[in-house]
């Protein structure tokens, strides 16, 4: 059924398209379109298209995105929890393509849950530099970790902060920001009838408020020489062009790279040509606008990026924390963090309520420097960084995230109980089949895979375990559906007792 559009929309659109405005009104009693990128941290897209269960075709700004056919339910395959791919709506993945990230960049997504384009950020990073994804909203950042974690990202850190807090922390830090900025979501009416329901005139005037105090902040993290890539997803000029155009007024020293009218990108509105505008009557998506703005550097501006998790990196300065939850300590545990069940901890040192004896520092990275060498056989790379007896691998250093409220400051590990070390969840995700000296593999046209999904034990013979040179079958193994990784299990005798949180299983 066509979505009933508020008069007054319908009255600025036809004033903004003239007699574009029919074409762009159909639209609304169409279907939209879906689509799924492909997570190249863990499959290339050829080896996915190969095996895909359905037919998928590709989309013309990514290279890594596909529409999905009606009546697809892409959900519900065993891929989709071994982070094949990413659930994602057409047009919302052409800033990531524009935003030009390469291997090694320091990348800041400012406005990032639930985590579409930082999983894509992720992707293109390929496991170099850094991505630092952040989200205002707490409840949200939780979606945005978890789905960094499914993607199997090892070097992202996840931070519930107000920007100007992160341009604080980080000055002239990034190579490339994004900020898909809260908006007043007019180009996803046809995707999302709440949308349409919370719109009314004043709505974009109070987004183009919000949106002028994050490029600002952004302005100020940004690396001189930096690319920063501003997207919505709705059609008013106050919220795209007039918010780009007042920005470039205050900030001569960035200039806007032309995509306008290039490709499937038709122009924006003046004075900005060169920003582009995704149209539903035009491309087969929802409606979009991207500026991609370069800090142009001046002579002697350090431009050199530094590799991420060499220990020369720049520190950001120590701060007060005003009370807030400060990054993780050996004495801290933040609220929002979920244990590596996957489940909330609510005991201290996640013991879910059971008295800990504490373990000392020392002794919890000999456990861990025991589990990698006898489940692993190498070590992972990055600061170590400890949550109470949690530990993680972080690009930074813990300095850096010294007074940030942090929710992830990067790959979790695992944590130590009774002086054992058991591996986390987001480990295991983020694994090629090759990097555990155990692993089994599951058909994911099979039963077994479901069955592991949903929790359950299942019966292997040890012939199945594939194990390197000299490890034992008994204890950790990694469990791949068709060799992508999806979590953990301990063999014992034939049976594999499942280690798949609850918060992740399959229902
Ligand atoms: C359009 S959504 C982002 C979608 C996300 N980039 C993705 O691809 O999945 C905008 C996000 O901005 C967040 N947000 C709102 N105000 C913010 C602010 N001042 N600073 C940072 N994030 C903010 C919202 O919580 C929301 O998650």
């Amino acid at each position: 059924m066509a979505v009933q559009l508020p008069h007054s929309f319908s009255e600025r659109m036809k004033n903004l398209l003239g007699r574009e405005y029919e074409a762009f009104a159909e639209t609304y009693g169409e279907i939209p379109h879906t689509g799924v990128r492909v997570n190249t941290l863990k499959i290339p897209v050829e080896a996915l298209r190969r095996i895909m269960p359905f037919g998928i075709e590709p989309i013309p700004w990514c290279s890594t995105g596909f529409y999905t056919p009606e009546g697809a339910r892409p959900g519900k395959h065993p891929y989709y929890h071994a982070g094949l791919y990413y659930i994602q709506e057409p047009s919302a993945m052409a800033p990531v393509e524009l935003l030009g990230v390469l291997p090694g960049d320091r990348v800041l997504d400012l406005c990032a849950a639930p985590g579409g384009k930082s999983t894509q950020i992720a992707a293109k990073l390929q496991g170099r530099g850094m991505l630092v994804s952040n989200d205002l909203h707490s409840e949200r950042t939780k979606a945005l970790a978890k789905n960094l974690e499914l993607c199997g990202a090892r070097n992202a850190i996840v931070l519930n902060e107000s920007p100007e807090r992160i341009a604080e922390a980080f000055p002239g830090f990034f190579d490339r920001i994004l900020i898909d900025a809260p908006c007043s979501g007019e180009g996803m009416f046809r995707k999302d009838e709440d949308m349409v329901r919370q719109w009314d005139e004043s709505t974009p005037a109070k987004y183009a408020g919000m949106q002028r105090e994050i490029l600002q902040a952004a302005a100020r993290a940004l690396k001189p020489g930096g690319t920063l890539v501003y997207s919505t997803c709705t059609f008013s000029p106050e919220e795209n062009e007039g918010g780009i155009t007042e920005f470039l007024a205050g900030h001569p020293q960035f200039s806007v790279v032309p995509v306008g009218g290039t490709g499937s990108f038709a122009p924006g509105f003046q004075p900005l040509p060169d920003t582009a505008r995704l149209w539903p009557h035009k491309v087969k998506g929802e409606g979009h606008f991207i500026a991609v703005l370069r800090h142009e550097a001046t002579a002697g501006e350090d431009t050199a990026g530094t590799r991420a998790g060499d220990p020369s990196l720049p520190v950001a300065p120590r701060r007060e924390t005003g009370g807030r939850t400060a990054v993780p300590r050996k004495d801290k545990t933040p609220e929002s963090r979920v244990d590596n069940r996957g489940g909330r901890s609510s005991g201290r040192n996640g013991s879910r309520g059971r008295s800990v004896a504490f373990t000392s520092e020392g002794d919890i990275m000999a456990a861990y420097a025991e589990f990698t060498r006898e489940q692993l056989g190498w070590q992972p790379e990055g600061f170590p960084i400890l949550f109470g007896e949690h530990l993680y691998m972080s690009p930074l250093p813990r300095e850096a995230l010294d007074g940030l409220k942090t929710v992830r400051p990067g790959w979790y590990m695992g944590q130590v109980r009774n002086g054992r070390f058991i591996p986390g969840h987001p480990l295991a995700t983020a694994l090629a089949p090759h990097e555990s000296r155990r692993s089994v593999s599951l058909a994911g046209d099979g039963a077994e895979a479901v069955s592991y999904l949903k929790g359950e034990t299942l019966s292997i013979p040890s012939d199945r375990l594939r194990l390197a040179p000299g490890a034992a079958p008994k204890g950790y193994v990694l469990v791949c559906i068709d060799e992508y990784s999806v979590g953990w299990a301990k063999w014992q005798e034939g049976i594999l007792k499942n280690e798949y949180p609850a918060g992740w299983r399959w229902t």
